[in-house]
């Protein structure tokens, strides 16, 4: 639809656009990023055709772009027009139909029923004509950048060339101009476009072409753009990648320059014990991943409440209920890793364990009413039943990779796991040495602070402290349930 073959060119003395080619297919929404002044808008503007190139060539459907009158050019390609003062006194049906110029013919150049619906439909996919008579000056920025869509989209174009969309627009109209925009290039709409949100040009864009000073740095799908080194390396600034929790597609998040953090130990003084919960506050945020009953998955959390529950307690409402209960005891439900158990908590169990730069803290509730062996077929079940369960926490004074945090997770069970089998926990079902209960938690919990971990493998300085405390804590858990249960 689009070829651009080594183009440059600037405005009189310098080159600002030097030796750029790509092309951009019909049905693609393609997006052009970069830093201030890096050339996308000198680029935008060669390409419609507003500013000449030095050098290089453009073809649009398989024509030179200088073969064109403007007539025919305007329509195959549309531009997102910005906003003059002159056009404040037009109305909204006015300004949109101005996008009809390019279709009219003849000397009269009448205004044809073609033109007419054209202009309605436009108008309609903008959600734009319930202010149709109204004049421009009486919209807010983000209705009128709706309003010259409108007027682009009324030009019928094959391709449509915007520079920053979404500028002015709130939330949920920059959602809804892409959601647009992407629907369009379904049925066929080929769509350029300048953005500075890397984020949004990531979770729209088919592709993406990333300017530094006047050439290209890299183009591909968003997964090649959105590299932290290239991103660093073009606009000089710190970013971290992370998952877009329901796309598949790279997003990236600034990472602000913080002063020097003091280290925080998290240990046995800051253990709350309570009749029937246990909890910790530090005295910072911790980077957190869970299974706990309320705060599961990744977050930053600051309370962490391990509650006892009668052995009888009703499970069906159970995620309400707890909700309730966490909330009624004064606990942040955005901030707090909650979990649940039927064992007492003077049973619970903890360990402090250092290793070379790195330190845990662990805090075990091992009850095995629910005892399963893992490896031993059987039937399954969805609700969970009853809540007989072993809740381990632990807690890391250092600062860990991602990776850190999965291995952590998986050193912890295998302590975890160690520690039934040399207390001969049994499966009532099967017979067999249990590996967990039907509904154990885990929690890992780090200050990210101190020394940096990488790994927490089995063999590493922090996998060999979680092995450690866990197995000890979680041993010491059991002995003291056992022993109550033989008192009873
Ligand atoms: N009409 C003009 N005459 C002379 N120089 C210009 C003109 N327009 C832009 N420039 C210069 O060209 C360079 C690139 O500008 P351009 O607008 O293409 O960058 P951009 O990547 O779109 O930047 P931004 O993100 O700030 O919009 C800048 O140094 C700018 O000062």
């Amino acid at each position: 639809m689009l070829q651009v073959n080594e183009l440059s060119g600037g405005y009189g003395s310098g080159l600002i656009v030097r030796g750029v080619s790509f092309s951009v297919k019909q049905g693609e929404l393609f997006g052009i990023l970069g830093p201030n002044g890096s050339g996308k808008t000198t680029l935008l503007n060669m390409i419609s055709g507003l500013t000449k190139p030095e050098s290089g060539t453009i073809f649009v459907k398989d024509k030179p772009i200088e073969s064109y009158t403007p007539k025919e050019l305007a329509r195959v390609v549309a531009v997102l027009p910005q906003m003059t003062s002159s056009q404040f006194a037009y109305t909204v049906k006015e300004t949109v139909s101005l996008g009809r110029y390019a279709h009219q013919t003849g000397f009269f150049k009448s205004w044809t029923d073609e033109d007419e619906t054209a202009v309605q439909e436009a108008m309609d996919q903008t959600g734009t004509s319930l202010f149709a008579e109204k004049p421009l000056s009486a919209l807010s920025g983000g209705e009128r950048q709706r309003v010259f869509l409108a007027q682009a989209l009324a030009q019928e174009p094959e391709i449509l060339l915007l520079d920053e969309p979404t500028n002015h627009l709130d939330l949920s109209f920059q959602k809804e101009l892409l959601d647009l925009l992407k629907k369009m290039t379904t049925d066929g709409l080929t769509v350029i476009s300048i953005f500075h949100d890397l984020n949004l040009s990531s979770l729209y864009c088919d592709r993406l072409l990333l300017m530094d000073e006047g050439r290209i740095h890299t183009i591909g799908s968003p997964a090649d753009i959105m590299i932290e080194q290239h991103i660093h390396d073009v606009y000089d600034t710190n970013v971290q990648k992370q998952a877009h929790p329901e796309v598949p597609k790279p997003q990236m998040s600034l990472l602000p320059e913080m002063a020097v953090q003091e280290d925080v130990d998290i240990n046995e003084q800051f253990l709350e014990r309570h009749g029937d919960y246990l909890a910790i506050r530090p005295p910072v945020p911790l980077k957190s991943l869970s299974s706990g009953v309320i705060g599961a998955g990744w977050g930053w959390r600051s309370t962490f409440v391990n509650r006892h529950v009668d052995q009888n307690y009703n499970m069906d409402n159970f995620e309400e209920e707890a909700a309730a209960y966490f909330e009624e005891n004064g606990f942040d439900l955005n901030e707090t890793v909650g979990m649940m158990t039927a064992v007492k908590m003077e049973d619970a169990a903890w360990r402090k364990e250092t290793k070379e730069d790195v330190s845990v803290f662990v805090v075990a509730t091992a009850g095995v009413g629910n005892a399963v062996d893992v490896t031993q077929p059987r039937g399954s079940w969805k609700e969970k039943v009853t809540p007989g369960t072993i809740n381990i926490w632990v807690f890391v004074n250092g600062k860990l990779s991602e990776e850190a945090f999965v291995q952590g997770l998986m050193t912890a069970t295998e302590a975890k796991v160690k520690a039934l089998a040399d207390a001969g926990v049994q499966d009532p079902k099967t017979g067999t040495i249990a590996t967990g209960t039907s509904t154990d938690s885990m929690l890992i919990a780090a200050t990210q602070r101190g020394a940096y971990q990488q790994f927490a493998g089995s063999i590493t300085p922090l996998g060999i402290a979680i092995g450690r405390a866990v197995y000890v804590a979680v041993t010491e858990s059991l002995q003291k349930t056992a022993r109550r249960k033989a008192l009873l």
